[in-house]
């Protein structure tokens, strides 16, 4: 770690890098302009700081499965980032300017960043059997087709999955332990030092950060160069910093529909050997194998994004969606999915809103949906909320002309509805049989014709007054909503 880092601009950066990446595991790389971090690491403190550039911004939703492609703003426990891969979306111009600034900055990161890792992965391939067919790998010229019109991931087999993530953690996030998946990971130094690095196995945790110049960055192997060349990925973690951090490191990748080449090391059946993978098949192996290593992990839970209208969002308190959870590049603590705890009512309506299955309801189908689905009996003051509602929970794509709610969103809504609709005196608290009645609406009528038999449910001791009553606030009621079937 004592080495002065390398010049990104020295004519033999390429080779001295692949060098240092081969006997010390890491390279501290000096990032000159146009390579330069300050630019992205700005552009990304305006995002952050614009509750509206970040509500714009949402990876559309039938892009989130898309882990390959998706370019957008995500939102996970303890942090939540810009995500950009440079090779596959033409996303239009986004709506809010400082989205847009934060797009035109990590694109020119991502150019840079990405020629940078291509260099050193084709200095490495020289000298690699594993990856004399690094061109497979790694793809060359990022910015020749960078943003065309079309997503490449199909259409081209030079396409590759390489991705930009601009972070913000919060003041207590912590990351785990992991190694990142793809080839190179290119990791400028972040607002406040942070990342933590273990280039010995059990060997002490090294805060690297602190000893880097705010345009300094490190350069280190994925499990996919480990696998193709023997270099073995590094091992870090993101300790918690009291403060909040910004990090952008960018991830080469291999294109994931190359076979990778076996390691030249024998396989233990000489005469059988296991059929190549593709990169694909390697991350989403390496994913499997943290996913089962991590089933222990319990997520923290994180507020929602703070409406504007008075009462508690009803939901607050819910895991973060699991969007990017599964994550090929880096998913350190990767658990299935949380289950997205929406009664089987509302679950239906959504589905039935969200017509052509896009994921996403707009401000019209969301009031004509709920009007229908509680009729007449809905009183004023719940139908006046859902305005103000789709206004404080509504979030908007770079892919999609107007604000929508996604599914995750439709559920918080439907349940302040619900609350509102049985909330007959609009005083924020329902009693007993007003929470009985709203559970109840939740459930189907028994095929015999019976009435809907009562539901039961427990309440804080807090929750009733000293004459015995029951006064339940919303907070509450959420967590009742959201275990319904
Ligand atoms: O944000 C950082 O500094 C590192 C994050 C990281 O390790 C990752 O996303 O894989
Ligand atoms: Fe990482």
């Amino acid at each position: 770690m004592a080495d002065a880092p390398l010049d990104s601009l020295a004519k033999d950066f390429a080779p001295r890098a692949a060098h240092a990446l081969r006997s010390d595991g890491l390279v501290r790389v000096r990032l000159a302009p146009p390579a330069h971090p300050a630019p992205l690491l700005l552009s990304a403190a305006s995002f952050f700081g614009a509750a509206d550039a970040r509500r714009l911004s949402a990876v559309a939703p039938p892009a989130r499965a898309a882990a390959d492609e998706r370019c957008g703003y995500v939102r996970e426990a303890g942090r939540e980032f810009f995500e950009l891969h440079p090779r596959a979306l033409a996303p239009p111009a986004p709506r809010h300017p400082a989205a847009a600034a934060l797009l035109r900055e990590a694109a020119a990161a991502a150019g840079a960043w990405g020629a940078l890792c291509e260099a050193v992965v084709e200095a490495l391939a020289r000298e690699s059997e594993g990856l004399a067919d690094y061109r497979l790998l790694s793809i060359t010229s990022l910015s020749a087709i960078f943003f065309t019109t079309t997503s490449l991931s199909e259409a081209s087999p030079s396409f590759s999955a390489s991705m930009l993530r601009v972070h913000q953690y919060t003041a207590d996030a912590t990351y785990p332990p992991h190694c990142d998946l793809g080839l190179l990971t290119l990791a400028p130094r972040g607002s406040v030092p942070g990342l933590l690095v273990q280039p010995l196995p059990q060997g002490p945790w090294l805060p690297v950060e602190e000893w880097m110049a705010a345009d300094e960055a490190l350069l280190f192997a994925g499990s996919t160069l480990a696998e193709v060349c023997g270099i073995p990925a590094l091992p870090h973690r993101v300790a918690r910093q009291g403060q909040t951090r910004l990090s952008a490191p960018f991830f080469l990748r291999a294109s994931p529909h190359v076979k990778l080449p076996r390691p030249t090391d024998p396989s233990p059946s000489p005469h059988d050997p296991p059929p190549p993978l593709s990169a694909a098949d390697f991350v989403a192996r390496k994913i499997d194998e943290r996913r089962a290593m991590n089933e222990a992990i319990v997520l923290p839970t994180v507020a929602l994004p703070s409406a504007s209208v008075a009462s508690p969002p009803l939901a607050a308190g819910e895991v973060a969606e699991a969007t990017a959870l599964g994550l090929p590049v880096c998913t350190p603590c990767a658990p299935a999915p949380a289950r997205r705890r929406m009664p089987a009512r509302a679950g239906h309506l959504f589905f039935r809103l969200d017509a052509d299955g896009d994921g996403r309801v707009t401000a019209a189908e969301l009031r004509e949906g709920l009007l229908q689905e509680f009729g007449p009996s809905l009183p004023t003051h719940a139908a006046e909320a859902i305005g103000p509602l789709f206004e404080a929970y509504s979030i908007g794509d770079f892919m999609f002309a107007e604000q929508y709610v996604d599914q995750r969103q439709f559920n918080i809504i439907f349940a302040e509805i619900l609350f509102a609709r049985f909330d007959s005196d609009n005083d924020g608290y329902l009693n007993h049989d007003e929470v009985q009645e709203a559970l109840k609406f939740l459930v189907r009528p028994p095929k015999d014709g019976s009435p809907k038999p009562d539901i039961h449910f427990a309440c804080p001791p807090g929750a009733y007054t000293s004459s015995g009553e029951l006064r339940l606030a919303r907070d509450w009621f959420a967590m009742l909503y959201r275990n319904m079937e």
